[in-house]
């Protein structure tokens, strides 16, 4: 509490107040009487209500029992009293102990009355209580003092105005964020100060409101004492007095800029995004809004290529000859600022390019344009990898209070551009995805359609032919199976880039699926096609490293040409797969464009594989034996079981016709387990019948090796015919060889276990390593019937006959000769110690009752052929 303060009233008051007016004063007030040496005389009740005291109690008492004692032993006091006694009234605030010595505070005034000889006869005291008043002063003392406090330490610039819009009130938030010292703002208008840019009409509606009662919030752009620029939300609110009229404002600024920066900028840009506009357009809003909040600044934007390399994506206030000028430079150590920025992946502020070193080689063309200083910052992707760069340029050096602001504008910049970037880097990527073959970047099968129903409408509007080249890889199977998978791949990528570089103007090329490719030459004609057929052969033809093995490629390339072969993509591509197809019969490196014929020799086709599909389901094939004969003894050593298919409509079909296509159609696995089971049962039936077969041989082709369930299913038959495993030999042929799937060694090798023989089938014409006889768990050998048929008349088969007897026979396998027609080749074989023979003439394969009744007639003969 401070200490009451006593003033002195002006004199006069030497007599006392007439009785009735005393009397209506004693009522309302504290009123109390002092002798000159300070003894109370007389009080009234409510002087002695005040101090808590009876009239015996108070009355006789001096003056200083109602102070508190340090009142009392101040120099004050004493002052007060010679005053009093000096005949000058005082008045002021008085604290005065109660009786439970708790402080009221009274509003007194002390009065001496002088009598006639000018001495202090009396001194009278009138006071009323103001202890609650007081309280309620100080209460809103503190109350005031916290809120400034509040108002002080708040980040938001407060400002109280009074009606003529003086400033009378600022508080510290104010000067930390506009920079005027309460004193310099004290006084001033607030629009004309922060705004001034403002038009009269904008400020007289804001007054024209705050009048009304209003409150008013907007979002304005600000400027401090130095000029720089903020956004920020002002919330006016008029406080009016209890007439209702406009006493002052309160304002309320809060710095809004970043937000608004982002917000402003991201607005339109996202805009732009969700529209799908171009990433140029985009990255032009980008700038140009810039530009609009800081007119001071040229935005520029470049990306930055995987190489490492500028390119221009936006600037639209800089000239086309500068922006192309920076389109390939290299970013490096010394590349400007947005090449060095991107180089060092960190901002680089060039303030004065002129003679910055990092300008060198550059500056010239800068210059020339008016601009001084120019600050790049990194756009990086969300890996943190330098993806562009966002620049300003500036014509003057930028005050260190716009660096803040042209700071955030930097940041919510480079944000929006690594948005639009990297959407615009995932759109290219989908496109890639959806579009173009990821092992070798070519187009895929989509889009090759979409170009070629392109090209076919171009060229049919211009009346022009187009060629449509479909290329298969010869033996890449092989490729794959034998070097592995990434080598497979290799080469495919191989394949594909000297495809592409055989393109021309409008040509193009796309991968269908596997080692299949497809060109499109449009407006090329037959002879052309030709042409590029033989240059696309030439190009593949060269031997190529791949897994540290040299593999010569070939390719089959059927030809269909457009509108002649059909008028769309999809019978163009199936006619030249029907070319590519014939191509491929022909041998490797072959070329045939499409024909009628093919076309009919495709449909046949087709019917003949649902024919032997159906066959197969419904049990129209049929086995035919041929015997085997052991040449020492003349009896019979086995017999080969022989699939056989009369089709009720086409006829006789051979086998080399119907296995290759059950091997292309999926079909060769089925077949080879009903051949299996059929020969089995065959044999067991006849030995049931009393002929005495040693054995029955069949040809399972490499595919049914994949199976690992073979084994199995070879024990469950001849189990469930009563047979042993040395009743079955399994035919196989050198293409088994070829075929690496993990599969193949693992079902020869179990099947052998399972103590089935294993026969090498047409030896001799096929990839001739013998290191594989070593590898392979086979116990027999067939001598090719091509060796057989030129016995006769050639020494170099005669020689090669002797030399696979002689492998046979150093390996310990038995040799088969096939195909052994005439009784000279015969007497020929035996000479040369053959031990098995089999041909037409012993005897043609026969149906199961023929070969029964072929072997009793042998038995009867006692030698069979
Ligand atoms: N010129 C001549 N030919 C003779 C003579 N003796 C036998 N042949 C024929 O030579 C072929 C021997 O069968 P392959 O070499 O395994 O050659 C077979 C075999 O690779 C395949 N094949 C036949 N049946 C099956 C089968 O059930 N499964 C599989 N995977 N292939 C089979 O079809 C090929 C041809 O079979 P076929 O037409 O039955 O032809 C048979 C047979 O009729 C002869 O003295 N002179």
């Amino acid at each position: 509490m401070p200490m009451p303060e006593e003033t002195t009233l002006p004199a006069g008051a030497h007599a006392m107040a007439p009785s009735t007016q005393l009397a209506a004063l004693g009522r309302v007030m504290a009123m109390a009487e002092f002798a000159p040496d300070g003894t109370l005389t007389h009080a009234n009740d409510n002087y002695l209500g005040l101090l808590g005291l009876t009239r015996e109690q108070a009355v006789g008492s001096h003056h200083s029992r109602f102070c508190r004692k340090s009142f009392v032993d101040d120099e004050a006091y004493q002052a007060f009293w010679s005053r009093l006694l000096h005949g000058d009234a005082c008045s002021g605030l008085a604290e005065r102990v109660r009786q439970d010595d708790s402080s009221c505070w009274l509003e007194a005034t002390y009065v001496p009355v002088i009598d006639a000889q000018g001495r202090v006869r009396q001194i009278l005291k009138v006071a009323t209580d103001v202890t609650e008043r007081l309280r309620q002063e100080q209460d809103q003392q503190e109350h005031l003092l916290r809120l400034s406090l509040v108002a002080d330490a708040s980040h938001a610039a407060v400002i109280i105005s009074d009606a003529a819009s003086a400033i009378v009130y600022v508080n510290a938030g104010f000067s930390r964020l506009l920079g005027w010292r309460q004193d310099e703002a004290i006084g001033a208008s607030p629009i004309l100060l922060l705004a001034p840019h403002q038009e009269a009409a904008f400020i007289e509606a804001y007054r024209a409101e705050l009048r009304a009662g209003r409150s008013i919030e907007r979002e304005e752009i600000v400027i401090g004492k130095d000029g720089q620029r903020y956004w920020a939300k002002v919330i006016s609110n008029p406080v009016m007095d209890a007439g209702g009229r406009w006493q002052y404002t309160v304002t309320m600024l809060t710095d809004i800029t970043s937000s608004k920066l982002h917000q402003v900028l991201q607005h339109r840009a996202l805009d732009a995004m969700a529209r799908e506009q171009p990433l140029s357009e985009v990255l032009d809003i980008i700038c140009q809004e810039v530009e609009r909040i800081a007119p001071e600044l040229t935005a520029s934007i470049l990306e930055v290529d995987e190489q490492g390399r500028l390119h221009p994506l936006a600037s639209p206030s800089l000239p086309a000859h500068y922006t192309e000028a920076l389109d390939g430079v290299e970013i490096g150590p010394r590349a400007g600022s947005c090449g060095t920025a991107a180089w060092r992946n960190e901002a680089v502020w060039v303030q004065d390019i002129a003679h910055d070193p990092l300008w060198d080689g550059y500056r010239d063309l800068v210059l020339s344009l008016g601009f001084t200083g120019c600050w790049s910052t990194p756009i990086r992707n969300s890996r943190g990898e330098v993806i562009g760069t966002f620049a300003f340029y500036l014509r003057q050096a930028a005050s260190p209070s716009s660096a803040h602001f042209h700071q955030r504008l930097v940041d919510a910049c480079t944000h929006l551009c690594t948005l639009a970037l990297e959407r615009e880097h995932s759109r290219q990527r989908i496109r890639e995805l959806a579009f173009y073959d990821g092992l070798t970047g070519m187009p895929n099968r989509s889009l090759l359609y979409a170009r070629a129903d392109q090209e076919i409408a171009t060229c049919s509007r211009l009346h022009k032919s187009m060629a449509v080249l479909f290329i298969d890889l010869d033996r890449f199977k092989q490729v794959n199976d034998s070097l592995g998978h990434p080598a497979g791949d290799e080469l495919l990528r191989h394949v594909a880039a000297h495809l592409q570089q055989q393109l021309r103007g409008t040509d193009f090329a796309g991968r269908l699926s596997g080692d299949e490719f497809v060109i499109l030459l449009p407006g090329c004609s037959a002879d052309e096609a030709a042409g590029a057929v033989e240059r696309i052969q030439h190009v593949l033809a060269g031997p190529v490293s791949i897994a540290g093995t040299t593999v010569s490629v070939s390719a089959s390339i059927g030809i269909a040409m457009f509108p002649s072969d059909g008028r769309d993509i999809e019978t163009l591509l199936h006619r030249a797969d029907m070319a590519m197809y014939q191509a491929k019969s022909c041998g490797r490196n072959e070329s045939r464009f499409f024909s009628s014929e093919m076309n009919q020799l495709a449909q046949e086709r087709l019917r003949l594989e649902n024919a032997l599909r159906e066959a197969l389901q419904d049990n129209q094939l049929h086995l035919h034996y041929q015997p085997q004969i052991d040449l020492a003894s003349g009896r019979l050593y086995g017999v080969e079981a022989l699939a056989r298919w009369t089709h009720p409509e086409f006829g006789v079909i051979p086998p080399v016709r119907f296995i290759p296509l059950a091997e292309e159609c999926g079909l060769i696995g089925d077949l080879g387990r009903w051949v299996l089971r059929e020969a089995c049962r065959q044999l067991a039936a006849w030995r049931a019948a009393g002929l005495s077969v040693p054995a029955v041989s069949v040809n399972l082709s490499p595919t049914s090796f994949h199976n690992l369930d073979l084994p199995g299913m070879i024990s469950d038959t001849l189990a469930r015919n009563a047979l042993d495993s040395a009743d079955l030999t399994v035919e196989l042929t050198e293409s088994v060889l070829l075929d690496t799937h993990p599969s193949t060694m693992k079902t020869l090798t179990e099947v052998h276990a399972r103590g089935v023989r294993l026969s090498m089938d047409d030896f001799g014409t096929g990839y001739s390593s013998l290191s594989y006889l070593r590898r392979l768990p086979v116990s027999e050998l067939k001598l090719d019937r091509s060796f057989v048929a030129d016995l006769e008349h050639d020494e170099a088969a005669r020689a090669l006959s002797g030399a696979i007897l002689g492998i046979g026979k150093s390996l310990h396998l038995t040799v088969v000769a096939e195909g052994v027609e005439t009784p000279t080749q015969n007497e020929m074989l035996r000479e040369q110690g053959y031990p098995v023979a089999q041909g037409y003439l012993f005897s043609q394969p026969l149906p199961p009752d023929e070969f029964a009744r072929w072997l009793g007639t042998a038995v009867e003969d006692g030698a069979p052929g």
